[in-house]
């Protein structure tokens, strides 16, 4: 069977001229959004996601600021930080990038950033809100992965869904925005004892662990749709690098139904969720306050 691509820079495009639309209609209501990132140390999936990010806001006219704090930093700095942007009103939206160094609290930091600006869904509070099956703003990668399989137009409502990795931020959102949305899902991680038995029965493959090549031709059930979430930067043997995802691109390709390149794939639509979300939380921010004081005035 010969595969389609799912092109993820156009999903993404599409869903960035919305959003840029809305931070118009934000702005001519006195509400300017602005994002902030923080990264601590330097890592390279996060420098290029930053990258793109502050790329994406350009775009979408939403402004953008890079915070990076070094790999030694404490606790309580970084409290503070996070506690001085909640109380900032031109702030409408923190991001807090991951991972951080082991000696942080990832969880208690997370909670510190106010539900209302938390644009990434995943202050304990906020998260829970997928249980609850409200599905607005949750975290963009799950969200992105999710819209993907959308675009195959295959029904979610009883759809075989396999997720490999079970992370907070990634696996684990996914599988309840599957649930919510009617699929039977099952989750595999580094326990799982053969993970091909299980791969194989999908009709949908999400695949978010980290390891390049996890995922081979064997593995997958012929005509399925193959999500690679995985961004792994390879050394190739001249010396020059090359981002790839966990899935083996050239064998699964060949027998999948619908499959996401990487580059080009789940990454984009990852970044253009953000800007989206970024303009859901001031545009509550927005309703909220002029719930309390009425509308902004021009000028103030
Ligand atoms: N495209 C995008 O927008 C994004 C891409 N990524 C990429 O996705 C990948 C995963 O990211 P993230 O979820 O944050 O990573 P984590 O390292 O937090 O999680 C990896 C997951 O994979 C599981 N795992 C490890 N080894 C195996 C194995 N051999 N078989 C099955 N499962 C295994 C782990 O299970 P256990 O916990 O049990 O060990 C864990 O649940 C990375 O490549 C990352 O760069 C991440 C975020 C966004
Ligand atoms: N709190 C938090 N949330 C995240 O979602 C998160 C994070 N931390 N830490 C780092 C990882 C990694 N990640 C990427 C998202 C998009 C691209 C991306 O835009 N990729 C493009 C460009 C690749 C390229 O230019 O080579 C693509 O795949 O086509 C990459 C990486 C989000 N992550």
């Amino acid at each position: 069977m010969s595969h389609a691509e799912l092109d993820g820079r156009v999903v993404a495009a599409a869903m960035l001229a919305e959003t840029r639309k809305q931070v118009a209609d934000l702005k001519a209501g006195g509400w300017a959004p602005k994002l902030c990132s923080i990264s601590v140390g330097d890592v390279s999936a996060v420098q290029l996601y930053v990258r793109n990010q502050k790329r994406n806001a350009g775009k979408a006219e939403i402004q953008f600021e890079e915070l990076l704090f070094p790999a030694d930093i404490h606790q309580e700095q970084l409290l503070a930080a996070i506690h001085g942007m909640n109380a900032d009103p031109r702030v409408t939206g923190i991001i807090l990038q991951r991972p951080v160094p082991n000696h942080l609290s990832i969880k208690q930091l997370q909670a510190a950033i106010h539900p209302l600006k938390d644009v990434e869904g995943m202050h304990p509070a906020s998260i829970g809100n997928i249980v609850y099956n409200e599905l607005e703003l949750g975290p963009c990668t799950a969200m992105a992965s999710v819209e993907l399989l959308k675009q195959t137009g295959l029904g979610l409502a009883g759809l075989e869904v396999v997720v490999v990795g079970h992370s907070e931020i990634v696996g684990k959102p996914i599988a309840f925005l599957l649930m919510a949305e009617g699929a039977t899902v099952t989750v595999c991680h580094h326990m799982t004892r053969n993970l091909a038995v299980h791969s194989r029965r999908a009709d949908a493959l999400f695949v978010a662990v980290g390891k390049p090549g996890l995922i081979t031709a064997e593995m997958v059930k012929p005509g399925a749709a193959v999500i690679d979430i995985g961004i792994n930067q390879v050394t190739l043997p001249d010396n020059s690098t090359r981002v790839v995802g966990d899935v083996d691109f050239d064998s699964v390709a060949k027998i999948a139904g619908w499959i996401t390149p990487v580059p080009g794939g789940v990454g984009p639509v990852t970044v253009a969720v953000l800007m989206r979300n970024a303009v859901i939380g001031a545009t509550r921010q927005k309703r909220h306050y002029e719930s309390l004081f009425g509308p902004a005035q021009a000028g103030i």
